[in-house]
């Protein structure tokens, strides 16, 4: 159901708050009700938004050891091991097809010179032994087998949920979106992200590799009129490329999206944080299967607590050869093909080349001078 926030008092304060000042308001959906109003609040958050705050989701079942939080354990503890031994698991640059920054990584994100204040583990879903001794020297076996039971965890709720997209868009076949992430070679990755507090100075390294300092209260967002608050850019703003994304953090805020105010002009929202949430966010692929209905959400962290922000997300992607074309269903008459069919291989080379907050979909557009006057039947 898509409602506003309620399940705690400071929650549904700030959407009070929220909804006096006419501010967007992030969508809940509660994962329990029943299918066919779920799958039409899904599709409609995701249409609106292309972000919600899933609830009642039961990946999180609470039990003697479940795999989130042994994740987070194992991962905690990893970041706070110093910094020479976190170097051990930096990857390789250039390894993995094409060439993801797979393992530890301090400050800098991607290959084109963003950087923000963050520390993270890079993991590729298919393969949770990499790096594993590195990362957790004392059993690695065990490290690989949390990040593998996480991953199918959060994979089954990640195909529930582009199942329910694929009927709430009524799909000739619902299952269009979630069979792409379940081929063996699906190109799904994992990524932790640590956030170090703001308020106190933090030096994480020793050999000019990687400074995380507490520089609170300078930083501006390179986004014109939309400043930080006072806070640090911990992670620029940026859509997913992938399909879809699934996020866990701990319960300190950080994460906002952009979302149009009733005058249709852009803000950030600050995405209240909730640690038996899941926020699931549309990534680029999604919205150029869907011909534009779904939007790839921009969003970004600003780390202003005094507590370190630890998050999870898992990025739903299909395999490297997979083409992706706009599907039937989403293209008419009165809404034509808006990107060329391409690769996920072509498309992750081409963001790989850019900057973290560059529009990359856009360069995939179908120009108006472009002939797809019969384009309902083209590229399928
Ligand atoms: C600068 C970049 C880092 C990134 C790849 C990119 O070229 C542009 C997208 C970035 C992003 C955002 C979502 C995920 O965190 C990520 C792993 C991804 O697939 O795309 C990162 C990439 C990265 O950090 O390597
Ligand atoms: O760490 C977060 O909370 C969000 C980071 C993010 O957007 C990403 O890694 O793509
Ligand atoms: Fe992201």
């Amino acid at each position: 159901m898509v409602v506003p926030s309620s399940t705690t008092p400071a929650r549904q304060e700030i959407a009070t708050a929220a909804a006096a000042l006419q501010l967007p308001a992030i969508p809940t959906v509660d994962m329990s009700a029943p299918r066919g109003l779920l799958s039409r609040q899904v599709a409609r958050a995701c249409a609106e938004q292309g972000f919600f705050r899933a609830v009642n989701h039961g990946v999180l079942v609470p039990g003697p050891a479940p795999a989130a939080r042994q994740l987070d354990a194992a991962t905690a503890a990893f970041f706070a091991l110093p910094a020479h031994e976190k170097q051990r698991a930096r990857g390789v640059q250039g390894q993995g097809p094409p060439s993801s920054p797979l393992g530890y990584g301090c400050r800098t994100i991607g290959f084109s010179g963003d950087v923000g204040e963050l520390e993270y583990l890079l993991l590729h879903a298919n393969d949770p032994a990499y790096k594993a001794a590195s990362i957790h020297a004392h059993d690695p076996k065990h490290f690989s087998c949390v990040v593998n039971e996480y991953v199918e965890a959060v994979k089954q709720l990640a195909c529930d949920i582009l199942d329910l997209l694929g009927e709430g868009l009524g799909l000739e076949d619902p299952r269009s979106f979630s069979k792409l992430i379940t081929e063996p070679d699906s190109d799904s990755l994992l990524r932790i992200n640590h956030y170090p507090p703001s308020c106190t100075v933090h030096k994480l390294d020793h050999d000019g590799q990687c400074k995380l300092k507490g520089t609170a209260c300078r930083a501006k967002a390179g986004n014109g009129g939309n400043p930080t608050g006072g806070g640090r850019i911990g992670f620029g703003e940026h859509s997913d490329p992938q399909i879809l994304s699934l996020l866990r953090a701990n319960d300190v805020d950080g994460l906002q999206v952009l979302l149009p105010d009733v005058n249709g002009k852009e803000v950030w929202i600050q995405v209240p944080a909730d640690s038996s949430a899941f926020f699931v966010n549309v990534g680029d692929l999604l919205q150029a299967l869907t011909n534009g209905k779904l939007l790839s959400v921009r969003h970004r962290v600003i780390a202003s607590a005094c507590r370190p922000r630890l998050s999870t997300i898992y990025f739903a992607a299909p395999p490297l050869h997979a083409r992706i074309s706009a599907l039937p269903e989403t293209v008419t008459a009165g809404s034509p093909r808006r990107y060329r069919s391409f690769t996920w291989a072509e498309y992750k080379t081409t963001m790989y080349s850019l900057r973290l907050s560059h529009s990359r979909l856009d360069l995939f557009c179908v120009h108006d001078d472009d002939d797809n006057s019969s384009d309902v039947s083209k590229e399928k």
